[in-house]
Formats: C-alpha cells, structure tokens, sequence
C-alpha cells in the first residue's frame, strides 16, 4: 500500500526535522507553499535560529493548475529527482542540489536557490545576464551530450531509456505543443483581438506539415536526456549564476527539443517587450541583447559539444570525417524547429507565459502575439535553409521588421 500523503506546510516541518544531518536538533523550523507553476506544491523551509533553509517539492496526484479532474502520474517526482542528480554531475553546479528524496511521498528535498530570481520575471524586467549565454549552452551541450550514444555505451544508454520514460508527461507536450495549437482545440485559449491569425494557423498546411515531422521527432528519437520543459521559469538567475530547475518532464528525446526551448522563450521576451518598453532605445537595445543571447547560446553550445565529441565520444563512428558538422547542422535546424513550435503555443494553446500575459493592453498585447506567431512560422518553415548561426537573429529581426511595414 503507498504511503503517499499531501503534506500541508505544518508536516512538511515535520517530515524535515526527521530527515538526518539536514538541521541542527534545535532548530525552529518555520514553513510556507511557495508553489507558482502549473503542476506541484514547493515549500520553502527554514531553521529561523540559523536562518539555514531548504526547498521541498512534492508533485500531487494531479496538476495543480486544473485540480483532482487531471490526474497526473505521482512518478513525474522521481524523473525530476533522479534527472536533478544526473545533471548535477554531469554540468556541477548548474542545478540544485538534492539533500533527499522520497518515491513514495513523490518528495525533493533540495538546495533553496531563493537569492537567484526566476529568469522570466527579470527579462520582462529587462535585466541583464551576463553570463547566461555561456551557462545555459554548456549546461545544454554537457547534458545532452554525455546522455547520448555518442558518450554511453549503448547498453547503458537504453537502460537510462527505460529509467526516464514519462509517458504521461510527454503526451502533455504532445497534445499542448504540437497538437492543439494547430486546431481549434477546446484547451486553446488566445486573445479574442488574434483570432483571425489563430485560424489561419489551424489552416496552415504547410506548417501543419512541418509541425507533424517535428511531432514525430519528439515521439520517435531517443537522441539524449532532455530536460524536457526548460523555459525561463524554469530558469533561476542573478547577474553572475544560473541554475536549471523542474526537470519532471525529462525524457529520452531530440536534443533541438531543450535548446529550442531557451530560444523560444528568448523570443516571447523579444515580442513582450514590444509591449512594455515604452523608451524605442531602450526596447531596441533589450532586444538586441535578446538576439545577442540566443546567438551566444548556440555559439557555446556548438563549441562545447564539438569539444565533448572530440574528447569523449565513444561511438565508432564518431570518427568518420563529416559526422559532426552534418550532426550539429541537423541539430541546428531541429533547434529552429522546436523553437517555432515552442513559441506558437504559448499565444495560441492552454499555457500562457508572463512575459506576454502582464502586457495589460488587448490591442498592445495583440501586436507581440502576432509578432510570435509570425516569428514562430518562419522558425518551423525556414529551419531547413539556415546552416549559421547568424541566420537566426537575421530571421527574427527581418520577421519583425516585414511585420511592421
Ligand atoms: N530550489 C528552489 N529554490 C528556490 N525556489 C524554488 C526552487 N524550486 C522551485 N522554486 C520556486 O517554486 C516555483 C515553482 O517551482 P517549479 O519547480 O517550477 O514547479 P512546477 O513543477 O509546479 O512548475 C518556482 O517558480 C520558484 O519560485
Ligand atoms: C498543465 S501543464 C501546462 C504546462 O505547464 C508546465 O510548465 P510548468 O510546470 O513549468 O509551469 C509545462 O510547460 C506544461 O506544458
């Protein structure tokens, strides 16, 4: 029988003091539900006398955002668990540390990143980030890389396959980002002032078509572990660190399919920032970083991986001359793709995202909603014809530049 049991902020109090060598006998544990995402409780946890404090996650068993009528795999909890190590020593430092967990109760016990903020809320705030670039496309480069059968043994490679299956997480992904937004599904939702630009994408068949191939990617490659939800509230930031939260939806899939997802959410800023920077130098200036930044990432990224590959692949045919230009480009547009798919469910399906959503504005918000749906069909229909990185910030700022004449 599971032993499974919703805590409220008093027992997770008590579930920490019995958890050895985390507080000293004498602490005066005080607690509090800090949870702000779609799916899971996130207590915050601290000793008031040494002021030491902890994060515990618990998933329930269903998402939290809709309640007990979406049920929702209690497993989600031990993805996330076990993904947080992995990445931990694969890419130190970049992820929470994990003090504890616990299968039954669907628990992680972890390190408290409260003096990093959630990197959505500081773009929308238009604050810089020095060092993300670097970060995040080292943290993409290690963890893809070293997950896939470029690094493993191919035995252990399909063991970590099985570990991660997510069935129920992933047909989440399946149906809010590559299925809904392209029909009038009844989970869409969109701003009433883009309904004429919803409706042309649901008859889209060109891009009904690329988002099928894309589809059947993410259904059918088991290229890497992915992180698998990594947008920029699942980022958490200061000027100098970042760190990745909320990996429960990792899963073996394609690669382009994590990186895509930075980027993506890299261009929903873009566009919101049409809306809430009111100075045009300072608009233009915030998004030239924004293209900066996606430009740096792919940069790191591909010099990373190209390193990992030359040091550390184990693959024979890793050393076949051509493989890893014609893999990083493939890799490339995959990338673009996703991306698009990424940006496009956000305006048009269930889940909305901050950045566009506090532009108060119907008529504002409308102009960044377009501008996404626009940048987001060019990423998905143009991804085959670019092979260098600069084409991508060209794509962005000629989409948004053909939209505004
Ligand atoms: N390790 C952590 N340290 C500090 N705050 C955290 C930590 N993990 C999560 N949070 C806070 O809890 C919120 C929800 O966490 P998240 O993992 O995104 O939950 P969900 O899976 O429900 O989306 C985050 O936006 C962040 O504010
Ligand atoms: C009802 S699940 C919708 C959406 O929420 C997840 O994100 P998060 O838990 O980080 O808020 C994920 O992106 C899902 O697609």
């Amino acid at each position: 029988m599971s032993t499974y049991r919703m805590l409220t902020e008093q027992e997770a109090v008590e579930y920490a003091r019995n958890i050895p060598d985390l507080f000293p006998a004498n602490a005066k544990l005080t607690s509090r539900e800090i949870g702000d995402g779609n799916l899971n409780f996130v207590f915050h946890i601290q000793d008031e006398i040494s002021n030491k404090s902890i994060i515990f996650k618990q998933a329930l068993p269903y998402a939290r955002v809709v309640g007990e009528s979406w049920p929702l795999t209690l497993d989600r909890a031990r993805i996330e668990s076990e993904a947080l190590i992995l990445q931990g020593e694969l890419c130190p430092g970049f992820v929470p540390q994990v003090y504890h967990y616990d299968i039954e109760m669907a628990l992680t016990v972890m390190e408290d990143l409260s003096a990093y903020e959630i990197m959505r809320k500081g773009l929308v705030a238009r604050k810089y980030y020095p060092n993300f670039a670097k970060h995040i496309g080292t943290f993409l480069a290690r963890t893809l890389f070293l997950t896939s059968d470029l690094a493993l043994h191919p035995y252990e490679k399909k063991k970590r396959v099985a570990s991660f299956s997510n069935p129920e997480l992933c047909k989440i992904t399946e149906d809010l980002v590559f299925t809904d937004p392209y029909y009038d599904a009844a989970t869409n939702s969109f701003n009433p002032l883009i309904r004429e630009q919803a409706e042309a994408l649901w008859h889209d068949d060109a891009v009904k078509l690329e988002v099928a191939k894309l589809k059947e990617g993410f259904l059918t490659r088991t290229q890497a572990l992915l992180h698998g939800d990594l947008h920029t509230g699942s980022i958490m930031a200061t000027e100098e660190g970042t760190k990745v939260i909320d990996p429960e939806f990792a899963y073996y899939g394609p690669m382009g399919f994590d990186i895509g997802a930075v980027i993506a959410n890299l261009v929903l800023n873009y566009v919101a920032q049409e809306g809430h920077a009111s100075d045009v130098q300072e608009r233009e200036s915030y998004q030239a970083y924004l293209l900066d930044t996606i430009t740096g990432i792919w940069t790191t990224f591909e010099a990373e991986f190209r390193t990992l590959w030359a040091e550390k692949a184990v693959e024979p045919s890793a050393a076949i001359p051509g493989y890893v230009d014609d893999y990083v480009r493939r890799l490339l547009q995959d990338t673009l793709g996703y991306a698009g798919c990424k940006t496009i469910r956000r305006i048009v399906g269930l889940a909305h995202v901050w950045d566009i959503e506090s532009i108060e504005d119907p008529a504002v918000r409308a102009h960044s909603e377009k501008l996404a749906l626009a940048i987001g069909r060019e990423l998905i229909l143009k991804r085959e014809s670019i092979s260098s990185v600069e084409d991508i910030a060209d794509l962005i700022s000629d989409t948004h530049i053909a939209l505004s004449v």
